[in-house]
């Protein structure tokens, strides 16, 4: 088989752009690794792409065969690299050839035809769809180990397992690249221009990831695209590692949109964080699994002291902006949860299917009610009580009234004076708690596969790009869109908590909850349009 990487440009283009053929032969693949066997590039920018794609905002952004059908609709979301707009750049052999590390596998290299698939439930006559470089050391890197000055700079909010991810990105280079000029760039974007910079070695890294937090500190606000490229131009460094969020990650997409428009031989890489995991396109966001297990401890507290009382209404208040992975998780985790409120699934209070009821039920039933609630669920009502003005953080992220307290009040009000009957509420909030410890086993392992793969993507010349796992195998995902429009790919939508797909389905079987659906007065901007269209054909079918 054989498919053609191809670039975002006009079709007026068309004529004078030559394609990259990738195919499975050993000379072809060994002619893409080698950049002086390439077609001459033919424009300043981001060079494969003859076929403009059009994405679901209308921006073409991707890339695909010359012949469609004969690749079943293979797409290819490319990922810059240096050589776009510096096609002279020398290359060197991977320093991992002499690895000690590497010296009996078997495949060192990742192949350059090596792509993930976006989607790996298929059908026998689906088109193959969007696939995305595959992550990993390549044959040749374009930098010289000695003329590397990398960075180290992390944002918005804390996350366990940053440490990890800085200590694994210093050792990577310096073990497996043999760089020694590392810096950290402190208190987030606006280090770059306000603040000195810290030196790091193995040696300073060396214990940093028991720690939680970030040892580089970190801050909300503060990103100014120019000052920050004129820093790392005037200080020399030519790799950028950008650790953070959505508005990280759309910061990061800035950054290298200038890098490009100034020429620069620099490699800008985006390691994605969020405790909150709603960044698409990757499987889930490191410091979640994490965030999930501390839940269990706060959810356990909450049973124990409710079920050691009469009428024992307990809720945990859980991390989560617009997006209730946490509390999911978390909630099919522990088995001692009664009832999950998340930003996706609008609930109600009163009346017949409402939380009221349900609580009484549970209360006859069991003697006690653990309630989580994700913090950016029922935000509406919380609003239309308190009147407060909407309020902004340094980033421009709104600030979130609080949904437990204000929950607590509602029920306690409700027993005590409607129902006149005595509860015992216990409310707990373990939510800086949770986000403030180091980050567990499997998420430190996890750290460690995306700095190592943010490190080898960087030295092997690509740029531009978000690492993370695509179905379980680390890939390259571009950052911004061929035309010069900045998209950010894995902040092009937020992932949320689908209520049509299976998952909640599965929440809902587990606690055997109130869905909520007969909600008239549903507030309709959190939920998906999809997610509205099955409600009201659902009430329809119900009707
Ligand atoms: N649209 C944007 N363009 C450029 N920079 C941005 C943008 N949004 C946010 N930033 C910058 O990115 C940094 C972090 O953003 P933010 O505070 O939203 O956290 P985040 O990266 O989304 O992480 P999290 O949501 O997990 O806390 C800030 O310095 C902010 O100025
Ligand atoms: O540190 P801050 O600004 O209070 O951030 C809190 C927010 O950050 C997150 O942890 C990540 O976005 C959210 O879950 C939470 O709402
Ligand atoms: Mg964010």
């Amino acid at each position: 088989m054989e498919f053609t990487i191809s670039s975002g440009l006009p079709k007026s283009s068309l004529s004078l752009a030559p394609s990259f053929p990738i195919t499975r032969s050993k000379s072809q693949a060994s002619a893409l690794s080698n950049p002086s066997h390439l077609p001459k590039p033919f424009f300043k920018s981001r060079s494969f792409s003859i076929f403009p794609l059009v994405s679901r905002q209308n921006r073409p952004i991707r890339s695909q065969s010359s012949n469609p059908a004969a690749d079943n609709g293979f797409v290819l979301e490319d990922v810059p690299h240096l050589t776009n707009f510096r096609p002279d750049l020398p290359t060197y052999p991977n320093p991992l050839q002499n690895s000690q590390a590497y010296a009996i596998v078997k495949q060192t290299f990742v192949r350059p035809e090596d792509v993930v698939a976006e989607r790996i439930v298929v059908q026998r006559d689906s088109p193959r769809g969007v696939h995305f470089r595959r992550a990993g050391p390549r044959e040749k890197v374009y930098f010289k180990s000695d003329e590397v000055r990398a960075c180290i700079v992390t944002c918005g909010g804390l996350c366990p397992g940053i440490n990890t991810v800085i200590r694994e990105i210093v050792c990577g280079l310096s073990y497996m690249y043999g760089v020694e000029d590392i810096l950290g760039i402190e208190g987030g974007y606006r280090g770059f221009y306000s603040k000195n910079t810290l030196r790091l070695t193995p040696k300073v890294v060396n214990d940093i990831h028991k720690r939680g937090g970030t040892f580089l500190r970190t801050s909300r606000g503060g990103h100014d695209t120019h000052k920050i490229v004129d820093n790392i131009e005037d200080r020399g460094i030519n790799q950028v590692y950008i650790i953070g969020g959505d508005g990280t990650q759309k910061g990061a997409a800035l950054i290298y949109k200038e890098v490009e428009k100034r020429g620069l031989h620099v490699a800008v890489a985006g390691i994605p964080k969020t405790i909150d995991n709603d960044i698409a396109v990757i499987d889930k966001s490191f410091g979640f699994d994490t965030a999930v297990e501390e839940a269990q401890r706060a959810i356990n507290a909450a049973h124990v002291e409710v079920e050691s009382v009469e009428n024992g209404v307990g809720i945990v208040k859980l991390m989560g902006r617009y997006s209730g992975f946490i509390a999911m998780f978390a909630t099919l985790a522990s088995r001692d949860v009664d009832c999950c409120l998340i930003p996706e699934s609008p609930f109600y209070l009163e009346g017949r299917g409402g939380l009221f009821e349900f609580i009484e039920e549970r209360l006859r039933e069991n003697g006690h009610v653990v309630i989580v609630i994700a913090e950016g669920a029922g935000q509406e009502y919380v609003a239309q009580e308190i009147e407060a003005i909407e309020k902004k953080d340094a980033s421009g992220n709104k600030l979130l009234l609080d949904v437990g307290l204000w929950l607590t009040d509602k029920i306690k009000a409700h027993f005590t004076k409607v129902r006149k009957m005595a509860i015992n509420m216990k409310y707990i909030d373990p939510t800086y708690m949770i986000r403030a410890i180091p980050s567990n086993a499997s998420d430190n392992i996890y750290c460690t596969l995306l700095a190592q793969s943010a490190v080898h993507g960087a030295m092997a010349g690509y740029s531009g790009f978000t690492v993370g796992p695509v179905n379980s195998k680390h890939a390259y995902i571009p950052i911004s869109d061929k035309l010069g429009v900045v998209l950010q790919r894995v902040t092009e939508t937020q992932n949320t908590v689908k209520l049509t797909d299976r998952m909640w389905a599965r929440l809902l079987a587990s606690t055997n909850q109130p869905s909520f659906l007969g909600c008239n007065d549903m507030p309709q901007e959190r939920i998906g349009k999809e997610t509205i269209n099955v409600i009201s054909s659902s009430e329809i079918s119900s009707s």
